[in-house]
């Protein structure tokens, strides 16, 4: 288990206040988490900046301190049974206030939307007393908003991750919101659980999940940066990892930092995954204090 929310099933349904101040508070843990974790191949954290040379984990914190707010308004909007448009205007506003907090640096676009969708669901079904089980959270933000975030125009006509999906035909962050996040049901949550299931300390276990998406998301931030041969090239990396024991090695950290230095060198960062894996740690934390 990585945090437990136990006073969580005690709160009444009706408290609709409470609960979106829960679901705000766990997934601004999530993403401390996300960043405080090292080895990460080529990402951010508390030791050093990986491939990015335009942040650092000070740009990260700014940007946490100014999305306090989001996860908590979008928690309660989805409790409130808000349509899609509302939900973006609050996604949109939360990206306008992640760009004035860092000096116009994406940190955290990815997790806005994801985790702001996801938000939204877990207070739409707990508001309901309903379960966040299996992929419950996702089917609600595919039957709910999915048609709504496949139809609506592009927030920025020429985005790094637009182009990777219309040049490389991948599926980027829309299209896994739109589907109910697959790829976060099937493969992260799965490893998240099955490495705490059999051992692994938190720590390890996020670090397992991590490698277990690089090994396998399209993701658009390493297409935009290494192209076809980028992504391959960590995809690769990372199911040689695993393949090999993950972070049940007893030499698992020294190989994830091999990774790591691998990916500074060709400039690679896995920021898809790492949004991903945020979602992860932000489900599983709500679902250990959720019927
Ligand atoms: C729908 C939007 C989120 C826009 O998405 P779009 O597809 O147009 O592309 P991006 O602007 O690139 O943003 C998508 C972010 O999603 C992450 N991601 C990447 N691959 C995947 C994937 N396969 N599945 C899920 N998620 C994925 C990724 O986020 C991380 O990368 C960020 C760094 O990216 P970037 O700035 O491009 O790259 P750098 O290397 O830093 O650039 P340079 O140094 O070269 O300059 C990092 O921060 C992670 O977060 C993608 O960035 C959206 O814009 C939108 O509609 N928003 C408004 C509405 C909204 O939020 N609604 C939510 C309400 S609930
Ligand atoms: N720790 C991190 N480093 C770089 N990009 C990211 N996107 C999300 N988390 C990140």
């Amino acid at each position: 288990m990585i945090r437990s929310n136990a006073a969580l099933s005690f709160i009444p349904a009706d408290a609709a206040g409470s609960l979106a101040a829960m679901v705000g508070r766990t997934a601004v843990r999530a993403l401390y988490a996300e960043l405080a974790l090292h080895p990460k191949p080529g990402l951010v954290s508390p030791l050093d900046s990986g491939s990015h040379d335009d942040m650092d984990m000070g740009t990260f914190l700014r940007s946490l301190f100014a999305l306090r707010g989001y996860f908590r308004a979008i928690a309660a909007a989805g409790a409130a049974g808000e349509d899609f448009a509302t939900l973006r205007d609050f996604g949109i506003a939360a990206e306008r206030r992640m760009l004035a907090a860092t000096g116009g640096i994406n940190t955290h676009r990815g997790a806005v939307f994801g985790i702001g969708f996801l938000g939204a669901a877990a207070g739409w079904r707990m508001r309901r007393g309903l379960t966040l089980r299996g992929a419950a959270l996702g089917g609600t933000v595919a039957e709910l908003w999915g048609a709504g975030i496949l139809a609506a125009a592009p927030q920025a006509p020429v985005s790094h991750g637009g182009r990777a999906v219309e040049r490389y035909g991948v599926r980027g962050a829309r299209q896994e919101a739109a589907e109910g996040f697959p790829t976060l049901f099937t493969l992260a949550l799965p490893a998240l659980d099955g490495a705490l299931t059999d051992g692994a300390d938190p720590e390890r276990a996020l670090v397992q999940t991590l490698f277990t998406l690089m090994a396998e998301l399209e993701d658009t931030n390493l297409l935009h940066r290494g192209g076809p041969a980028g992504l391959a090239f960590v995809r690769g990396e990372a199911r040689r990892f695993l393949d090999r024991g993950g972070v049940f090695r007893a030499d698992w950290r020294e190989e994830a930092l091999a990774l790591h230095r691998a990916c500074i060198a060709r400039r690679l960062s896995p920021g898809g995954s790492a949004d991903m894996l945020a979602a992860a740690h932000f489900v599983h934390a709500l679902r250990e204090g959720w019927a």
